[in-house]
């Protein structure tokens, strides 16, 4: 049976991390970006990861920041797992992820010419990087570096890269099941897709995407035909 975990980024307030708790995320996203409208201080994101319960796993957001500070954040809040979604090289990332003594996903920006070709090298050359390499986000290029709610064009994820990616770019409840019942992704991770303001989630479009994961998870469970991606 595949279980899509789910990722709700971007967290600010105590109201919202209960939320994503309640209705059943695997991991919440805090952003460590000072240009984003859903930055957070170490201090506040530790307020924030105290609220978790056991296996609800703590995410840090870093865009460009450099191993000092991604190590200085983890020493402040107690992150699980880095996101790192700017311009890192594979090296930034793996001396970043060293520093800190943390696993790491990194970003890959789709464009409309990206090919899978490129996804998959890319894959490739992360996890020869670091040992710390945990799995390739895909997110869509825009000018901004994330958080921007819109779609890439899921087919050009190849089918052998899909079932270890992180998909992430414009998901929301009116696409959510459409993407996972096409992508079947590992996980899905969604920031403006469940917000009500920038930095504001909202808990009931918070419960609807979980709901809307959870029905194209349970199409793959009526269908044992279907080609198992993992
Ligand atoms: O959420 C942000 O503000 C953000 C800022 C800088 C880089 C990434 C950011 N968020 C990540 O962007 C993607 C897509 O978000 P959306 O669902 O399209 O709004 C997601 O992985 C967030 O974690």
């Amino acid at each position: 049976m595949q279980r899509t975990r789910i990722k709700i980024c971007g967290l600010t307030r105590e109201e919202d991390v209960l939320a994503a708790v309640q209705a059943g995320a695997d991991a919440v996203g805090f952003v460590f970006y000072d240009k984003s409208p859903r930055y957070v201080t170490p201090q506040r994101a530790a307020e924030l990861s105290a609220l978790l319960p056991p296996f609800v796993t703590p995410v840090g957001l870093f865009v460009n920041a450099g191993a000092a500070a991604v190590a200085a954040t983890v020493a402040a809040a107690p992150l699980s797992l880095l996101q790192f979604h700017g311009d890192e090289s594979a090296q930034d990332c793996a001396a970043a992820a060293q520093a800190a003594g943390r696993a790491f996903m990194r970003v890959f920006r789709v464009k409309p010419d990206t090919s899978g070709a490129e996804l998959l090298e890319y894959e490739r050359l992360c996890r020869a990087s670091s040992g710390l390499f945990s799995g390739l986000l895909l997110d869509t290029f825009v000018d901004a570096y994330g958080g921007a709610g819109k779609v890439f064009d899921w087919s050009l994820i190849p089918k052998d890269l899909a079932h270890r990616a992180v998909l992430s770019g414009g998901l929301s409840v009116q696409n959510v099941t459409g993407a996972v019942a096409s992508v079947r992704p590992y996980a899905v991770d969604v920031s403006s897709g469940v917000e009500r303001a920038k930095g504001i989630k909202d808990a009931r479009l918070i419960a609807e995407f979980i709901r809307g994961v959870r029905a194209a998870d349970a199409t793959f469970e009526k269908d044992p035909h279907h080609e198992n991606p993992a």
